[in-house]
């Protein structure tokens, strides 16, 4: 596991709805003293013998040392430092591959025991390495060490490079982890979409059950932040399991306050409680102070919102006990603003007072944070469509969105100094402020809904084909440049005007939702299946080409068939037809995908339906296809 996988995710903050902190806290675990998942009391070295020895070391006994450092670097910090030691003081022996490991294992320690400047010049040092391997594994572990430190600036602008050369690389593992560290900067930027997109292109196959467990946590971040906790329960429920099933403890409880904090800010109190007090006991005896600070400002917040003052406190006082040297935790505007209400609620005006001051300070450090992370996917956007309007406008809006916050703090300071001279006047200024953020939110929270619902179809609640075509073109503009092969499966009932004729239109409507599910369950993604039509779906198929597709159709045809048991229509078949393309059929531009899948959809028709067509360059009429909407050219155009 490499400092890329050392890391877990935090959620949604109220103030930058972002997530950020949590690879520090995963690779701040290694730095715990010993722990119920460290193995430094445990591994005697079994090269021990060898090294202890007095004979030279041989190339094969180097080697072997160097793979016993990297498997243990951070479950047993101490031994592999010793290692280390042993085999910088033999440098000149090693071969330029072996010092290369030896930096990066120096690197990765200096880090672990809080050398940040050491770490950071030396993964330097490696990106400028003769040796591919080892410049992608330093540039995407200084990624990670960036993201850890919230600075998505730098982050960002090594990105490129970094995906430049990882297309060179033919390690699986190594991509993946490339792969999930952009997922994570993604994810830090709100921007969960193209996150997952990244993750889709991991392969798993020869991950370890821990690996899985850093795979999962990603993915559930994204989907988090992306469709919530209600839509996603069972695959983020399962992003614990797996933690928990490999050992991971502490990942799977960040993960469980993760989706504690999204319930939170959902006003879901009670689903919050009911996830955070089962893991309680468990979480407190990791005995890391970012999580127990996580758990117990949570349930203080949640408890407070149900009512129940005597908890609230309890819970808030503990929070507050735990020593955090930073100054800036997620979780600290969720604790001061708990404690501040709460104190208010219970009459001791002073403390309500105090607390809010603290509140702001760690308010002003939120909004750092969130304006650097809106500068940074201003970045990220205009390298990845390299339009100066798409760039322009972002940096407009960071424009603005900072003079709201400059507004909203001139606000907040003025109401305070009020509070000091007239409590009365501060506490009707203050109930009135709150009706009005609570209708902006509101009316904002409307806003997106509305938009959003535009993009859904409201009868299967799958994409419609505008946002499946927006979405599947930042997918085929990746699967292209990694070069892995995606299908394209269209798929329309046949005569469904006769069916609705037969059996009425709420049969018809029940028959287009019972689809809808079906093809929901092959998706890799939620993005990748819609409602493209009146009575067609579109249904992408990740890293599948189009022999596979046929297979995955037939059994969709199979399902569908079926269906008329469920829908009682005694013999009256549901039939199908399906047409076929994939990227290599279609030179990976998503034009021709959704033309030639089609175009065999219409092959498959003329031959009496219920076919399976796979498209063909015999069927060449291409030219004749034009773009519907003029809003997705620039997408065609890349
Ligand atoms: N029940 C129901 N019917 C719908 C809905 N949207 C469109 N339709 C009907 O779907 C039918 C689509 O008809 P056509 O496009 O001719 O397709 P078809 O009858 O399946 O013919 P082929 O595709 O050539 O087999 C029309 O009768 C529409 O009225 C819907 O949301 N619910």
């Amino acid at each position: 596991m490499s400092i890329v996988r050392l890391t877990n995710k935090q959620g949604t903050c109220r103030f930058t709805s972002a997530y950020f902190l949590c690879f520090t806290i995963m690779l701040l675990l290694t730095l715990l003293p010993v722990s119920s998942f460290s193995a430094e009391n445990q591994t005697v070295s079994p090269n021990k013998n060898l090294e202890q020895s007095n004979l030279p070391l041989s190339f094969a006994d180097i080697d072997a040392l160097l793979a016993q450092a990297l498997e243990i670097k951070s479950s047993n910090k101490k031994e592999s430092a010793r290692i280390i030691k042993k085999l910088a003081a033999i440098e000149p022996q090693l071969s330029y591959r072996q010092q290369g490991e030896l930096t990066y294992l120096t690197a990765y320690n200096a880090y672990l025991t809080g050398d940040r400047h050491k770490a950071v010049a030396l993964h330097k040092v490696m990106q400028d390495s003769k040796l591919l391997l080892h410049r992608v594994r330093a540039s995407s572990t200084l990624l990670n060490l960036y993201l850890i430190e919230q600075n998505y600036i730098m982050g960002g602008k090594l990105i490129p490079l970094l995906l430049e050369e990882t297309e060179k690389v033919t390690d699986a593992n190594l991509k993946g982890d490339v792969f999930e560290v952009v997922a994570y900067y993604y994810t830090e930027l709100n921007q969960p979409e193209i996150a997952l997109t990244y993750l889709s292109l991991v392969n798993t196959e020869s991950y370890l059950p821990r690996d899985y467990c850093y795979y999962y946590n990603r993915n559930s971040a994204a989907k988090l932040q992306l469709y919530g906790y209600l839509a996603e329960q069972s695959f983020i429920n399962n992003g614990t399991k797996v933690c928990e099933q490999a050992g991971e403890f502490l990942s799977a409880n960040i993960l469980i306050s993760e989706i504690a904090l999204h319930l939170i800010d959902q006003q879901e109190y009670q689903l919050a409680l009911d996830i955070l007090l089962p893991k309680l006991s468990k979480a407190e005896a990791i005995n890391y102070n970012n999580l127990s600070l996580n758990f117990y400002s949570y349930i203080a917040t949640a408890y407070f919102h149900l009512n129940d003052f005597d908890q609230a406190l309890l819970f808030a006082n503990k929070a507050e006990n735990i020593n955090m040297p930073i100054k800036y935790h997620k979780s600290f505007a969720y604790l001061y603003a708990t404690l501040s209400d709460l104190h208010f609620e219970l009459g001791n005006n002073d403390k309500a007072l105090e607390y809010l001051y603290v509140y702001q300070d760690k308010l002003a450090v939120a909004l750092d944070v969130e304006q650097q992370r809106q500068l940074a996917r201003a970045q990220a956007d205009h390298y990845a469509y390299g339009k100066y309007r798409v760039r322009d406008k972002l940096i407009k809006e960071t424009d603005q969105a900072e003079a709201k916050y400059k507004a909203a703090f001139g606000i907040m300071m003025g109401y305070i100094n009020k509070f000091e001279n007239g409590r009365i006047l501060f506490a009707v200024q203050v109930f009135i402020i709150t009706i009005l953020c609570c209708s902006i939110l509101g009316l904002r929270h409307f806003q997106i809904t509305a938009n959003e619902k535009n993009r859904l179809d409201p009868l299967t609640k799958l994409f419609n084909r505008q946002r499946f075509v927006d979405l599947a073109a930042n997918t085929v503009y990746l699967h292209k440049k990694w070069t892995s092969t995606l299908t394209l499966l269209v798929i329309n009932i046949d005569n469904f005007r006769g069916f609705n004729q037969q059996h009425g239109c709420e049969k018809g409507d029940e028959l287009l939702k019972l689809i809808g599910q079906i093809l929901h369950n092959y998706a890799f993604r939620v993005e990748d299946v819609a409602r493209s039509g009146a009575d067609e779906f579109s249904l992408l198929l990740q890293t599948t080409d189009a022999q596979e597709g046929i297979e995955v159709a037939k059994q969709i045809q199979m399902e569908i068939a079926q269906l008329s048991d469920e829908l009682k229509l005694k013999d009256d078949i549901v039939n199908v037809s399906i047409g076929i393309s994939d990227t290599v059929l279609s030179e990976s531009s998503l034009k021709y995908l959704l033309c030639d899948s089609s175009r065999a959809l219409r092959e498959a028709k003329k031959n009496g339906g219920n076919k399976i067509f796979c498209f063909d360059r015999t069927m060449t009429d291409r030219e004749k296809y034009k773009i519907e909407d003029d809003g997705l050219k620039y997408i065609f155009e890349k």
